[in-house]
């Protein structure tokens, strides 16, 4: 819809199923190869679609050949919400009451933050996820706030997790537009969906967790925000162990155009701190 009133074109909408979408494994089994990004990527280089949308926090770190980033727009909530049946907060659940999610950020966080609660592993996209709390086979659910708002259900929401407490995942909200690297009439029009500040934002993101794949096999949030006017990034990281016995969290503040150093140097500050508190090799 941005593009056709940015530039008037017709754009038809072609649905593809990934590998994420129809394998029941735990996406964290499933290894950063993109599972739910690259048959999206194979329609793209073979012509079938123009242009891809992507959520950013699926994206594999590494860049793939013949595709290119053409665009970020303005980021949805970053946040994690917390479903319940009857609106209670993580604070009010009772010790042993049973909270689903499949990603580890979530779980080491989550259980280092409230060590009584009890993980339980799951999958399914937001309306399934939502059903086992509707169900009573759950007391809670985590999930992205940007997947409730997307499917207008973000007042399902009962709690909306401080992104400086709970990090969410890196680039966690905001969408990622790719297409063909050689599509240069389709690259400028589609740079007109992009935001300055969200890529900036979700790029200082990715750059700790491209970093810290080198060395750590551990969970990472990453978030990011831009103050002052655009003058000013404030960069949080967090690493916990899925256990939730440990959790490292640092934070800094760079002018936007360092960016990526001061990621990457928050990454190995972080991983050294990690280390150290959990006794793990370098
Ligand atoms: N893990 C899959 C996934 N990829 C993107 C989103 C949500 C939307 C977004 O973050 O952009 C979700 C669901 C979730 O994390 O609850």
């Amino acid at each position: 819809a941005a593009l056709s009133s940015a530039s008037g074109a017709t754009v038809r909408t072609v649905g593809i199923t990934t590998q994420g979408d129809t394998s029941n494994a735990a996406i964290a089994t499933m290894g950063n190869t993109g599972v739910f990004v690259q048959a999206v990527r194979a329609a793209l280089l073979s012509g079938e679609i123009d242009f891809a949308v992507h959520s950013y926090k699926d994206l594999p770190t590494a860049l793939p050949e013949g595709i290119t980033l053409a665009a970020v727009p303005a980021r949805e909530d970053p946040r994690d919400a917390v479903v319940t049946a009857d609106g209670r907060t993580l604070e009010r659940l009772p010790a042993g009451a049973r909270v689903g999610t499949g990603s580890p950020r979530r779980a080491g966080q989550l259980l280092w933050a409230h060590p009584g609660l009890e993980v339980v592993p799951l999958r399914g996209n937001v309306d399934s996820r939502i059903g086992r709390v509707r169900s009573g086979q759950l007391d809670a659910v985590i999930v992205a706030a940007a997947g409730l708002a997307r499917l207008d259900r973000l007042a399902e929401a009962s709690q909306l997790l401080d992104p400086d407490a709970f990090v969410p995942a890196p680039a966690q909200g905001a969408l990622a537009v790719e297409c063909r690297t050689d599509d240069l009439g389709l690259l400028a029009l589609l740079g007109r969906l992009d935001d300055r500040g969200t890529r900036v934002a979700a790029a200082a993101e990715r750059a700790v967790l491209a970093r810290l794949e080198a060395g750590c096999s551990a969970p990472v949030g990453a978030h990011a925000r831009i103050e002052r006017a655009g003058a000013r990034l404030e960069l949080s990281a967090v690493i916990t162990t899925p256990d939730g016995r440990h959790r490292t969290l640092r934070t800094v503040a760079t002018p936007p155009a360092d960016a990526t150093l001061a990621a990457h140097a928050l990454a190995d500050a972080l991983l050294a701190d990690h280390n150290l508190a959990t006794g793990a090799g370098s």
